[in-house]
C-alpha cells in the first residue's frame, strides 16, 4: 500500500508521526511517502528508515499515485485539493483531520471504538472518504460512549471548557504569553506578601483590558479570562462548534435519521491541550448508578470512571492529569435533583491525541489490516 502524508509537521501531524512511531505503524507501511506545501524536495520526518525526498502535496499526479492520503493539513487545503484528485478518477481511500468533508453523504466520520460498525459498513459499500470528527465531539463519545450503546440517552447538554490547542499552535502560544504577560505586571507585588490582594487584582485588571495585552490570535484575552464563543456565528444564536455537537455526534453513531438532541454552549478556557466538558444527560429510563458506571467503563479500554469523590475527581478528572495520555476519564456521575432519569458526568480528554489524531491513525491500521 502506498500511503501519503500530508500536513505531517503540523501540530495535528506530529502528534500523528509520534503515535505510529510509538505503535509501530510504519513497519506496515511498504512505502510511506511525505508531501509538503512549502519544502518540496526537502526531507521528511524520523520514522526510523530511510523516507523519499517531500514531494509536492498540490500536484496531483504523485497525490494520484497514492492508495491512501492521510492529510492533517486543514481544511483550506482539502477545499482545494481533494476535488481536483477525485475529479482525476483517483479512487483511493482519503483520511482526513478537517472538518471540510464530515457531513458529505460520501463520508465517514471516525472514531473506531464508537463506530466501528459504521466504518466497516461504509467499506464493505466501498465508500472512500474517512474523516475525523470535530474534538468536543470525539471525547465526549469515547467518555459516555456505553451509554450511547445501550440506547440511554433521550438528549443530552454539554457545557465545554475547551482548550488553547483547539484554536491552533499559536493560540496555545498566545495563552502561554498572556499567563507569562500577567505575572510580569505583578511580579513586584506578588513578591512582596504584605502587598494588598485588591492592588494586585487591579493592575491585573486593567492589564487585561488594556492594548498590551497579548491577544493577537484570539482577539481578547484567555489568560485569566475565558471566551464564550468558538468557531464561527450561525447567526441563529449557535455557534457552529455547538451545532458540531449535535450533528457530528448523530452521524458518528449512525443515528441522523432518528437523531439525539445534544446541544448547550462552548466555551474557552485556559487549558492547554484537553477539553473538558460537563454534561446533563436525560437518560430514557431511570438506570441505577452503579449500572451506568459499569456501561461507562466497559464501553472502551480508554473511557475510565473516576468515582464521585472531591479527592478523586480533583486528583484524576482535569487538563493537568489527562494532558498527553489517551484516556478519557469521566466522572462527577450523579442523579440530578430533577429526577432519577437525569444524570450528571463530567469527561476530560486530550483533544490532540483522541480528539484529531488517534482516529486517523486508528482509521489508517483498519484499512492496512483489511
Ligand atoms: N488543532 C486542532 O486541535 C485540530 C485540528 N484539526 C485539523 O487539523 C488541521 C491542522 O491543524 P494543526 O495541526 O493545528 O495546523 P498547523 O498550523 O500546526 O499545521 C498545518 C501546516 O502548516 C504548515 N506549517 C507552516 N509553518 C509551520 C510550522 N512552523 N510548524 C509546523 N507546520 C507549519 C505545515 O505544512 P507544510 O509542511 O506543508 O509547510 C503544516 O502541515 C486543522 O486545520 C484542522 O482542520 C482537527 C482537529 C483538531
Ligand atoms: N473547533 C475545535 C478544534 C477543531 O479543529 O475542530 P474541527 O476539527 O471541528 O474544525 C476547537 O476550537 O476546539
Amino acid at each position: 500500500m502506498r500511503v501519503g502524508f500530508v500536513g505531517w509537521r503540523g501540530m495535528v501531524g506530529s502528534v500523528l508521526m509520534q503515535r505510529m512511531l510509538e505503535e509501530n505503524d510504519f513497519a506496515h507501511l511498504s512505502e510511506p511517502v511525505f508531501f509538503t506545501t512549502s519544502n518540496v524536495g526537502g526531507k521528511g520526518p524520523v520514522i526510523g528508515r530511510d523516507v523519499p525526498p517531500l514531494k509536492d502535496a498540490k500536484n496531483i499526479d504523485e497525490l494520484k499515485s497514492m492508495d491512501v492520503i492521510v492529510t492533517c493539513q486543514g481544511g483550506d487545503y482539502t477545499s482545494e485539493v481533494f476535488p481536483k484528485l477525485r475529479a482525476a478518477g483517483w479512487q483511493g481511500y482519503w483520511i482526513d483531520a478537517a472538518s471540510t468533508l464530515r457531513m458529505d453523504d460520501d463520508a465517514i466520520i471516525i472514531l473506531d471504538p464508537v463506530n466501528l460498525n459504521v466504518i466497516k459498513d461504509g467499506l464493505s459499500k466501498g465508500v472512500k472518504n474517512y474523516v475525523g470528527g470535530n474534538c468536543t465531539v470525539s471525547l465526549m463519545l469515547m467518555a459516555l460512549g456505553g451509554l450511547f450503546q445501550n440506547d440511554l440517552v433521550e438528549w443530552a447538554t454539554s457545557m465545554t471548557y475547551q482548550a488553547a490547542s483547539g484554536a491552533g499552535a499559536q493560540n496555545m502560544r498566545e495563552l502561554i504569553s498572556g499567563m507569562g504577560a500577567i505575572h510580569a505586571q505583578v511580579a513586584d507585588k506578588l513578591a512582596d506578601p504584605a502587598s494588598a490582594i485588591l492592588d494586585i487584582d487591579r493592575k491585573v485588571a486593567d492589564f487585561l483590558r488594556s492594548d498590551e495585552f497579548p491577544s493577537q490570535n484570539f482577539g481578547v484575552p484567555l489568560a485569566g479570562s475565558l471566551i464564550p464563543w468558538i468557531d464561527k456565528d450561525l447567526g441563529n444564536g449557535q455557534s457552529k462548534e455547538e451545532w458540531k455537537g449535535g450533528v457530528e455526534t448523530n452521524k458518528i453513531l449512525g443515528r441522523s435519521n432518528s437523531p439525539v438532541p445534544i446541544d448547550g454552549l462552548c466555551v474557552r478556557v485556559g487549558a492547554m491541550r484537553c477539553h473538558s466538558q460537563a454534561l446533563t444527560i436525560k437518560l430514557k429510563k431511570d438506570v441505577p448508578l452503579d449500572e451506568i458506571e459499569a456501561m461507562l467503563a466497559a464501553a472502551n479500554p480508554w473511557a475510565k470512571v473516576v468515582p464521585n469523590t472531591r479527592e478523586a475527581s480533583m486528583r484524576d478528572l482535569s487538563p493537568a492529569a489527562v494532558t498527553g495520555t489517551l484516556v478519557t476519564p469521566v466522572g462527577r456521575l450523579r442523579k440530578l435533583a430533577m429526577g432519577g432519569d437525569y444524570l450528571s458526568a463530567f469527561t476530560v480528554g486530550d483533544q490532540l491525541l483522541w480528539g484529531a489524531a488517534e482516529p486517523l491513525r486508528r482509521m489508517l491500521r483498519i484499512l492496512i489490516e483489511r
